[in-house]
């Protein structure tokens, strides 16, 4: 742990100088309590020797003034390693997560940074101090106090000494299981934070049916779960604490033993006695104190490892020799493979995109047609076969220039909790009035801002959560257009709209495909959508079924022609259903 520190502290050197002005502060610490003897040796007699004493009190209080000096100069550095490793690690992580994939933020992965960059970093930086250097003065004060013995009365020194293994054995188990435990207790509250989180979105969902008011079951089974992990970890650790406490306590007897034994067979003076009885009580002390700190230690450790982990995730590989400008925006797949783990999502996949036509992906779910636009736009990379834009493979494109001509509209939009206008401007920090107002207009989305009560500067609210589906989808478009991205590469919605966003989103996406210098990509669900497309690449179980113009494909009866039914079907269905309810509203 302390080079898994050392390797992640901002300032080594700082680390360095804290642990040396502990670790000469313990030494001292057992140093002075040495003196004790010829002091006592001194002084206890029936006529006590002043002048013997004097020059051991004189550096008695020496040491005793350096011992202070050292505190105060150690608390500030302690301080300042602890704020520094606490920023420095932040800074870090956060340097790091935006080189990784994009497809490795999950929402699991989301909650484990939230937590490292805020709890588990604090941790670290907080214990590094309150715990670490007790524990460094826990763990030398013993040594230098056993050394001193040694000066003293080596057989006293042999049971000082003795003590130390099994102390070390039982601390060890001790330990083990505290982390164990933690480590437990963490995926306990992970799991309350993220079912809590659940609560709050599906409050909805959990009041139309009814259980408002008593919560969700998963919840209350998070809660009982982590009430039993608790508990369990308690239970747990009691016999190891409790050999540990018998180890220090057992120990503390036989010194006495023999410390007693010693002095009455004549062996021992008064003053040795007394000042081995000191020794002894300031060697059992901080050994004591170590079962409190070693159970910290290991949370602190989990918490090390835990932002370790983060650091340690392979970030997207960077060519030595990125290109840095796309040809043109033609798309290539060459034999690609691809899993999700032990999933495969997509087998020896070839296909082309022209640049500047417009393609539609169809295929049954889990076919694998998200998989491809992921690994157009590099979330992830191909496990085998390469994936070209402008005719050049994506790993060996400069990421920023290949992020800066593609466009991703998918099925659920995120929005920032700011203006329409901000939202926008993401795609473009630069745009001109008149540049985002045309965007505007070319996704239909200049009807929605005429409708918000404050226009361009209304507030989409959490997530967006004031617009609609189709809303936000026609928000997405519009960056598109804003962006001027060259490849275009749309997720188009498969639940119904109402007919004004389907037809304004409709108009939108072939407003986009009318580029000439534009390649769309469209993960179609809708007749209007699939026959307007140049090119169609069916998908069935991540392998290509089929490719061809969308007449070709319906002429040939295969898996795009049993789709395209399905979703005509589906849209009667849907065009009945909105027609019967406009009828029963009229009549
Ligand atoms: N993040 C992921 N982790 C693990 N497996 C995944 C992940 N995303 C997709 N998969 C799996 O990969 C396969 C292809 O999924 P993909 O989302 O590409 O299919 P799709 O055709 O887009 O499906 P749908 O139409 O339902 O969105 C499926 O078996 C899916 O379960």
């Amino acid at each position: 742990m302390i080079r898994n520190l050392y390797r992640l502290w901002p300032n080594p050197k700082l680390f360095m100088r804290m642990g040396a002005l502990q670790t000469v502060l313990a030494i001292l610490q057992g140093l002075l309590l040495g003196l004790l003897v010829p002091i006592l040796t001194a002084l206890l007699q029936p006529k006590p020797d002043f002048a013997a004493a004097s020059p051991w009190l004189i550096v008695g209080t020496i040491g005793l003034i350096v011992y202070w000096v050292l505190t105060v100069i150690a608390t500030p550095v302690g301080f300042d390693a602890s704020i520094d490793l606490a920023a420095g690690l932040r800074h870090h992580v956060m340097r790091h997560i935006v080189t990784l994939p994009l497809g490795w933020f999950t929402s699991e992965r989301k909650s484990r940074i939230a937590r490292a960059v805020t709890a588990d970093v604090g941790m670290a930086a907080h214990l590094g101090i309150t715990i670490g250097l007790p524990a460094i003065t826990s763990a030398l004060v013993p040594i230098t106090i056993i050394a001193v013995a040694f000066t003293i009365e080596w057989r006293m020194a042999l049971v000082f000494l003795a003590i130390i293994p099994f102390a070390l054995l039982t601390l060890r188990r001790a330990g083990r299981i505290a982390g164990i435990a933690d480590a437990e207790l963490e995926e306990a509250n992970r799991e309350i934070a993220g079912r809590a989180i659940e609560l709050g979105q599906a409050q909805s969902v959990l009041r139309a049916a009814g259980q408002g008011r008593t919560g969700s079951m998963r919840m209350r089974e998070a809660l009982d779960e982590h009430r039993l992990v608790y508990r369990r970890g308690l239970s747990r650790s009691m016999l190891p604490d409790l050999s540990f406490i018998a180890v220090v306590m057992g120990g503390f007897i036989a010194i006495i033993v023999v410390g007693v034994h010693l002095f009455l067979s004549g062996t021992l003076s008064v003053p040795k006695t007394i000042a081995l009885l000191v020794l002894a009580v300031r060697f059992m002390e901080p050994l004591g104190n170590l079962i409190e700190l070693i159970g910290a230690l290991h949370a602190m450790q989990n918490a090390v490892g835990r932002v370790q982990s983060i650091l340690d995730t392979p970030a997207l590989p960077v060519s030595a020799k990125p290109v840095n400008q796309l040809k043109h925006a033609g798309i290539e797949f060459k034999d690609v493979t691809f899993s999700y783990g032990d999933t495969p999502a997509l087998s020896h996949v070839t296909f082309h995109c022209r640049p500047g036509s417009t393609t539609a992906l169809v295929g049954p779910s889990g076919s694998g047609k998200t998989t491809v636009t992921r690994l157009i736009a590099r979330f992830f990379d191909a496990d085998a076969g390469s994936v070209c834009v402008g005719g050049v493979d994506v790993r060996e494109l400069d990421h920023s220039v290949l992020l800066n001509d593609i466009a991703v509209v998918f099925q659920d939009v995120y929005l920032f909790d700011d203006t329409i206008e901000e939202n926008l401007r993401i795609a473009r920090p630069d745009a001109t009035r008149e540049e985002l107002t045309e965007a505007a207009r070319s996704a239909r989305l200049d009807e929605v801002i005429d409708r918000l009560p404050h226009g361009w500067n209304t507030r989409v609210g959490e997530a967006g959560g004031q617009l609609s589906g189709g809303e936000r989808q026609r928000v997405s478009i519009a960056r598109a257009f804003l962006k001027k991205a060259r490849i275009v590469l749309i997720d188009e919605a498969a639940s119904a709209l109402d007919p004004a966003n389907e037809r304004a989103i409709a108009e939108a996406i072939a407003g986009l495909a009318r580029d000439p210098n534009r390649t769309v990509i469209v993960i179609a669900h809708r007749p209007s959508t699939l026959a307007a497309a140049d090119h169609v690449i069916a998908l069935d179980g991540g392998r290509v079924a089929e490719t061809g113009t969308p007449a070709e494909l319906r002429q040939a009866g295969g898996i795009f022609a049993r789709l395209y039914g399905q979703y005509e079907r589906a849209r009667s269905w849907h065009i009945t259903k909105a027609g019967m309810t406009e009828q029963d509203r009229r009549s």
